[in-house]
């Protein structure tokens, strides 16, 4: 493959200069950096980094290459993707492809080269940064909104379903996920412990999702300002309100706007996977997978029905948020990990065992 000179141009005014790798095409995007030192199949089909051009601050990327089983979604919804050493040689007895070869696959541009780690602080200073990967170094980038209904690019659009195969529990109890651009992680956690899965759109009425007959729903994660869903808060507090419900980053913020609590954007995104995150219960600091840019505003949870779960023990930040009497759980973090500890896996089970333990249906 001959080797061009790409650019990445940035609304603050920095160029900087790499090697263009995967699919020759301009794109814009918000910049946004992920500090994982492993996970960038996950982190690159990940629907949470819709519309977004990701850097990876871990210098060595494609060394393991690219399987069948890591993928988070379907493909790819990055914009692009900007790395510093990319390995063309993977070693890894599950791969199949090069990531170079499924950056061309999936019409990914990508450039290498670059100092992602200056490039990084770039992004910490001024918070909210917009790039354009071109081969003109004097391109100015369009500052970029994101799509206001970008998550109806990601979520599917009609149900699917999806059966264990060795449930413990008879009948399997049933999950509703709705997909906000759900990893697959997620269905598969709640497979895994004997759930029944059906994956629904975004924006599937009570009405629908009740006619599924749920033992509990959970709203999953997904891209761009939760605020651009607050059409949404109505239909979000009816469910939450009716069945056992769990809200898993983008969910989790979508639930507390919909029970009166406000979002905000970070300084810069929680990216990576070794975030620190304290259970305010039991004292106990757990380490996390994230990615998101925007979070809860501590101040504006209603704390006559909601207290703060977990929070973030770097920054403080709202973790997590439990309801008070209703079996409603949420946090911002990812329990499903990929990429990541599965140190906050057990919530998944926390979140079944109010079914299961009951023994029949019980809505809220
Ligand atoms: N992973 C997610 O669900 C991200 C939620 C939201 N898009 C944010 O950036 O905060």
């Amino acid at each position: 493959m001959s080797e061009t000179t790409g650019y990445l141009v940035l609304n603050t005014g920095d160029v900087l200069e790499g090697k263009w790798l995967g699919t020759h095409k301009e794109v814009e995007g918000e910049l946004v950096f992920n500090t994982a030192m492993t996970g960038y199949q996950e982190v690159m089909t990940d629907p949470s980094y819709a519309g977004q051009i990701v850097t990876m601050t871990y210098p060595l990327i494609g060394n393991y290459g690219w399987n069948e089983i890591d993928y988070e979604s379907i493909k790819p919804s990055l914009k692009g993707f900007i790395i510093s050493t990319p390995s063309h040689n993977p070693e890894h007895y599950e791969s199949k492809n090069t990531l170079m070869e499924m950056l061309e696959e999936h019409d990914i541009p990508a450039l290498s080269h670059i100092d992602t780690r200056a490039l990084t602080r770039i992004i910490r200073e001024h918070g909210e940064v917009y790039g354009k990967i071109t081969q003109n170094p004097n391109e100015k980038p369009v500052h970029t909104t994101v799509n206001s209904n970008i998550v109806s690019t990601v979520s599917v659009k009609e149900k699917k379903s999806y059966s264990t195969e060795t449930s413990i529990n008879h009948p399997a109890p049933h999950v509703v996920v709705m997909d906000f651009g759900y990893k697959h992680s997620i269905a598969k956690s709640l497979l895994e412990l004997g759930c029944d899965v059906t994956v629904v759109p975004y924006n599937t009425t009570f009405v629908e999702i009740q006619s599924l007959d749920p033992d509990g729903v959970l709203l999953s994660n997904g891209p761009g300002d939760p605020q651009a869903l607050a059409h949404l808060s109505e239909n979000i507090k009816q469910i939450s309100e009716s069945f056992p419900t769990m809200g898993i980053c983008l969910g989790h913020q979508l639930i507390a706007l919909a029970h009166g609590a406000t979002t905000k954007r970070l300084p810069y995104g929680h990216r990576g996977s070794n975030h620190p995150v304290k259970d305010l219960q039991t004292g106990k600091v757990m380490i996390t997978s994230q990615n998101h840019g925007y979070v809860v505003d501590y101040d504006s949870v209603n704390m006559k029905n909601w207290y703060v779960s977990h929070v973030n023990v770097n920054d403080k930040s709202v973790e997590g948020l439990k309801h008070k009497k209703k079996p409603l759980m949420t946090v911002q973090f990812h329990p499903e990990a990929h990429p990541g500890p599965i140190d906050t896996h057990h919530l998944f089970v926390d979140f079944i065992q109010q079914f299961i333990t009951k023994g029949e249906k019980q809505h809220a």
